[in-house]
């Protein structure tokens, strides 16, 4: 363990997401003190927009913390205790992309899940082992890498392979907002749930969810039969959830549990499930990727210029459970506070019925050390299937991004639940090995020599 105030390095500073997570580092000083903030971009003109408005969150509750912003990696690491990644590789422009090519061929167009998640993949897996490295070069010997850059449970893979021994811990959350929306529905505050989960990120149930010993699941499915997991005032809880798709991603919690009522899906599932509801409603032309550019980037972009004019910074930023989420597990990581979180770590028979060596996400004690899994048993027939299945498509990925091999990369497309055909499969990926031009040097290779099916 490491004393504090900790130097802090944010991998992917200029984040739409990089203020709020400011501010609930801000708000919780006492609990983890800070000497500095650095943030690091490889997009320096992006990061230097966004890069005021942190400063000015910072001013507002400390004089004497340090901010950094650089796009140099030796001066955003150089003796960092932590580091949060929350890297996009491709922006949006490329989001919009993985979205976009499946749904042209009728199939789910979404950010994690589907062809779309499996390209983000491919992009996302070498410069998040270049961060390691970067950290390994640079940083304190015991620093720890938070990382939330998507798609977290193939990041997570990937640098497993990699790079076994880097100190990183994948985070998502998803499973915090829905503890957040079970704690509004049942009257409790979510610290005070405690929550049995099995799966992958972004594909896993919850099992039990306990308020002082009593199980109030059977509570939460009455309400889900009504209206999903959903209140009246999740708009308020969290802005962003009052955009109609997640709305929408709230209530389809009903459907799935409507037909399997015995565990709570983390609504990631409705793309695996439900996946021709989704693509039948969903505009091809206006995805989420726009949803997100004329909303969240765009009201935070417009604060920044307000702020540059008028010295006044409007109110442009969520601090929810996703700021809040991320200073946890960091507490617990500096202190060994030992808390329960979900978290992505290596199954190591947790999940009795998955392989040992794959990337989970169940409850685990934080400690100084990592996280420390807590057992859950085996799982049901058709759960461990479903696993299976996606955990061999995301393997396959890794893969394909390590040999540059487009068989596999076909085979991680094929197997993906939300893909129905090997045919599907072919023409979405060879559409986007063509809008990946820029990122997949290998694979490009390898389809130009002919490796592809013609
Ligand atoms: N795990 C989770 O549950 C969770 C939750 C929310 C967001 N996220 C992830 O957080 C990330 C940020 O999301 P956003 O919507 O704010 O995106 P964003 O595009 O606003 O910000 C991402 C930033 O990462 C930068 N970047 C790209 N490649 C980089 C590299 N190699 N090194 C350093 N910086 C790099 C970009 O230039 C950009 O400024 C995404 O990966 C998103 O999927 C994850
Ligand atoms: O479509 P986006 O960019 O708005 O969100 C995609 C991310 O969605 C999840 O995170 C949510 C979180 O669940 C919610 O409570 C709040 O904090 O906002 C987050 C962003 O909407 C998901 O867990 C992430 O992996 C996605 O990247
Ligand atoms: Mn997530």
């Amino acid at each position: 363990m490491f004393k504090p105030p900790f130097i802090l390095s944010i991998a992917g500073g200029g984040s739409t997401y990089t203020p709020g997570i400011v501010k609930s580092l801000m708000v919780r000083l006492a609990d983890f003190p800070l000497a500095e903030i650095r943030l690091y971009d490889i997009d320096g003109e992006r990061q230097s927009v966004i890069a005021p408005v942190v400063e000015k969150v910072i001013r507002d509750h400390s004089q004497s913390i340090k901010f950094t912003v650089t796009t140099d990696p030796e001066v955003a690491f150089s003796g960092a205790h932590f580091v949060f990644a929350q890297m996009r590789v491709g922006q949006y422009k490329m989001r919009e992309q993985d979205e976009k090519i499946p749904l042209r061929h009728g199939v789910v167009g979404q950010e994690t899940c589907g062809p779309g998640g499996l390209a983000y993949g491919l992009r996302t897996i070498l410069p998040m082992v270049e961060l390691c490295d970067f950290v390994e070069r640079y940083a304190n010997q015991k620093a720890w890498i938070v990382n939330y850059s998507n798609p977290a449970a193939i990041v997570a893979e990937g640098v497993r392979r990699l790079r076994p021994n880097a100190r990183v811990l994948n985070i998502c959350d998803m499973p915090v907002a829905a503890m957040r929306n079970m704690g509004a529905i049942l009257g409790v505050d979510r610290h005070k749930l405690e929550v049995d989960y099995f799966g992958l990120n972004h594909f896993g149930w919850f099992t039990r969810v306990l308020v002082d010993g009593e199980d109030r699941l059977p509570e939460l499915r009455r309400h889900i039969a009504k209206f999903g997991l959903l209140t009246e005032d999740a708009a308020q809880t969290d802005p962003q959830h009052s955009d109609p798709s997640w709305v929408k991603t709230w209530r389809h919690i009903k459907p799935i549990m409507d037909h399997f009522p015995e565990f709570l899906p983390n609504p990631y599932l409705q793309y695996y499930l439900m996946p021709n509801d989704i693509v039948e409603h969903q505009n091809p032309d206006y995805t989420r990727a726009n949803e997100v550019m004329d909303g969240r980037e765009k009201k935070l972009f417009a604060a920044a210029a307000e702020y540059k004019q008028t010295g006044i910074l409007p109110d442009a930023f969520h601090v929810g459970v996703h700021g809040a989420f991320i200073v946890d597990v960091a507490c617990s990581l500096a202190f060994d506070l030992r808390q329960r979180h979900l978290v992505i770590v290596e199954n190591k028979g947790a999940i009795a019925n998955l392989p040992y060596d794959a990337m989970v996400e169940v409850p685990a004690y934080i400690t100084s050390e990592g996280p420390e899994p807590v057992r859950m048993g085996a799982v049901p027939l058709f759960h461990q299937t479903l696993l299976m299945q996606q955990l061999a498509s995301e393997q396959l990925l890794v893969e394909a991004t390590i040999e540059g091999s487009y068989e596999k990369a076909l085979q991680a497309f094929t197997l993906n639940r939300t893909v129905p055909t090997m045919q599907h499969a072919k023409a979405i990926l060879d559409d986007m090995i063509e809008a990946n031009r820029d990122y997949w040097p290998q694979l490009q290779q390898a389809w130009k020599d002919g490796e592809a099916v013609k």
